[in-house]
């Protein structure tokens, strides 16, 4: 199985918000090296989220990028993407790796090593780490845990460390300095003037 991507571009749905046109851009950059995780929000219909699942899959096959479905597996499988992420709200992570089988890429969230380990125990393949820093993203979060609370998760498990909320191109050096794999991030490239410029100033940060 290929590694795992270090940028995770994950989708924004929100009003106003374009997240094929983004999608597009930052494959046009990223490649092979993207993962797109589409995450739509909460009251969006499981026809809607197929819908747009189905077309980033079909956008990520020929640059033979990851896709991964947030939340909703039986989405994950019914479009054939790589595999999903899920978090306290969501299936048990022993759960999901039964229904995504034992070769999908499977993500779980995870802010402290105590859940950290569980999750990884359970089979987790990589974990999704923060919120690293302050976000408007998403509503009712734990204060951020910075990199020290990044290191923290790293020194406790053996599997790729994605850092979650408020990263920047600027932010990521202290990540990855703490020991970050890789970054996830909304609002760096869906509100981005330029989305591929974006994706190409995380990318630089993330493989120097
Ligand atoms: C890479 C990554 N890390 C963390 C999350 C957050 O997942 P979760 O805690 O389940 O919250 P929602 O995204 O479902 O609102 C993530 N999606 N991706
Ligand atoms: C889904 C999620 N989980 C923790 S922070 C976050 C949102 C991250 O968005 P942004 O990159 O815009 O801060
Ligand atoms: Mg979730």
């Amino acid at each position: 199985m290929p590694s795992l991507g270090r940028l995770h571009l994950v989708t924004d749905t929100r009003p106003g918000r374009d997240p094929l046109a983004v999608v597009r851009a930052a494959l046009g950059v990223a490649g092979p090296d993207l993962v797109v995780q589409v995450r739509v929000e909460d009251a969006a219909t499981d026809r809607e989220a197929y819908d747009l699942a189905g077309r980033i899959v079909a956008l990520c096959a020929p640059y033979r990028a990851t896709c991964l479905v947030n939340d909703r597996l039986h989405v994950a499988l019914a479009v054939r993407a790589d595999g999903g992420h899920v978090g306290a709200d969501d299936l048990p992570v022993d759960a999901a790796r039964r229904v995504l089988g034992p070769d999908a890429v499977l993500g779980a969230t995870a802010r402290e090593p105590v859940a950290a380990r569980a999750a990884v125990d359970a089979g987790a393949g990589y974990l999704g780490v923060g919120p690293c820093h302050h976000t408007s993203t998403k509503d009712g979060l734990p204060d951020p845990i910075g990199p020290a609370g990044i290191r923290a998760v790293v020194d406790a498990v053996d599997v790729p460390v994605i850092a979650i909320g408020g990263v920047t191109a600027a932010t990521v050096p202290a990540l990855r300095a703490a020991g970050a794999y890789g970054v996830a991030v909304v609002g760096a490239l869906s509100t981005a003037a330029d989305p591929a410029r974006a994706t190409a100033e995380l990318l630089r940060e993330l493989t120097c």
